[in-house]
C-alpha cells in the first residue's frame, strides 16, 4: 500500500495550485516529485505531511486516512524540510531525543541508530552544541539524522541534497536506498533529474498543477523524445 494520494486538490486561500492529483508511493519504493519552480511540489508535500488542509481529495498511509486518523497518520511519517528547522534553545542531543519521543521511539535501539548516523555525518562529538553553532549543511545533516533514525512507514524529503557536501550526498542516497529496501515508502522532490536516475523508482511530473506523467526514468525520457542520459534537458 504505502502512501496513497487520491484526487488531491490543494492551494492557498481557496485557490488551487495542484488539482486532482492521484498517485501512489508503494512500500519499498522511492518516488521523485518533479517539475519547474512553482509547479506545486512543496505544496503537495505540505499536504502529504498533514500541515495544511486539502481543498479536496484524500491521503492515506497504509490505509490510515489523514482526515479520519490524523495523529496515527502523522506518526507514520518522517519529514525532512527544505530549510532545516531546529529548536534554538535545545542542544543537538535534546533535539534528537525530542524527535524520537514525538514518535514514541526514544529507546536504546533508536538512540543507537542516532549515534551511527551522527558518526556517519561527522556530528558524533557535537551532542552538546546549540543550533547557533551549526553551519547550514550541519543543520541539514541534523534533519537527516532525526528522520533516518525513526522507523516510519513513509519518509518525505523536500530537496534532499541542498547544502550538503558531496560525501553527505553519497551517504544520503545510500540511506534512502536502505530505507526503501526495509519497506519504507519514500517521496522526495528534486531538480537533479540525472542524479535521481540512480536511486529513484518512479517520477511524478507536475505541470500546470496537474500530474503530467508517472513512471520510470526510462519511460519519462522516452515520452519526451529524450535519451535516458539527457533527462536533465527535460525542461529545456
Ligand atoms: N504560502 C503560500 N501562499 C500563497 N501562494 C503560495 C504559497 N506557497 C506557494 N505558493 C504558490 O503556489 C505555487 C506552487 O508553489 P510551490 O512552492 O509548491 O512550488 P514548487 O514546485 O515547490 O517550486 P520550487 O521548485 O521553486 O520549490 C506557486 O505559484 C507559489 O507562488
Amino acid at each position: 500500500m504505502g502512501l496513497q494520494i487520491d484526487n488531491l486538490t490543494a492551494g492557498y486561500a481557496g485557490q488551487a495550485v495542484v488539482s486532482n492529483l492521484t498517485f501512489e508511493v508503494p512500500n519499498g519504493k522511492i518516488v521523485a516529485l518533479i517539475g519547474l519552480n512553482g509547479a506545486g511540489k512543496s505544496t503537495t508535500l505540505k499536504q502529504v505531511i498533514g500541515l495544511r488542509q486539502p481543498l479536496a481529495g484524500r491521503l492515506a498511509i497504509n490505509g490510515q486516512q489523514l482526515d479520519a486518523q490524523p495523529a496515527a497518520y502523522k506518526k507514520a511519517l518522517a519529514y525532512i524540510p527544505e530549510q532545516p528547522v531546529l529548536y534554538e534553545e535545545l542542544t543537538l542531543d535534546e533535539h534528537l531525543h525530542l524527535v524520537l519521543a514525538a514518535h514514541d521511539q526514544d529507546d536504546e535501539a533508536h538512540w543507537q541508530k542516532v549515534e551511527e548516523l551522527l558518526s556517519l555525518f561527522r556530528l558524533e562529538k557535537k551532542g552538546h552544541w546549540l543550533p547557533i553553532h551549526f553551519s547550514k549543511g550541519m543543520k541539514q545533516k541534523v534533519m537527516l539524522v532525526s528522520a533516518f533514525a525513526l522507523d516510519t512507514d513513509l519518509l518525505v524529503i523536500d530537496e534532499p541534497f541542498l547544502g550538503l557536501d558531496v560525501l553527505a550526498q553519497k551517504h544520503l542516497v545510500q540511506l534512502m536506498k536502505e530505507k526503501a529496501a526495509a519497506g519504507t515508502a519514500v517521496l522526495l522532490t528534486t531538480h537533479l533529474l540525472q542524479q535521481a536516475l540512480a536511486y529513484v523508482d518512479d517520477f511524478a511530473l507536475l505541470e500546470g498543477g496537474h500530474l503530467a506523467f508517472f513512471g520510470s526514468g526510462d519511460e519519462l525520457a522516452k515520452s519526451r523524445g529524450l535519451g535516458v542520459d539527457d533527462l536533465d534537458d527535460l525542461f529545456s
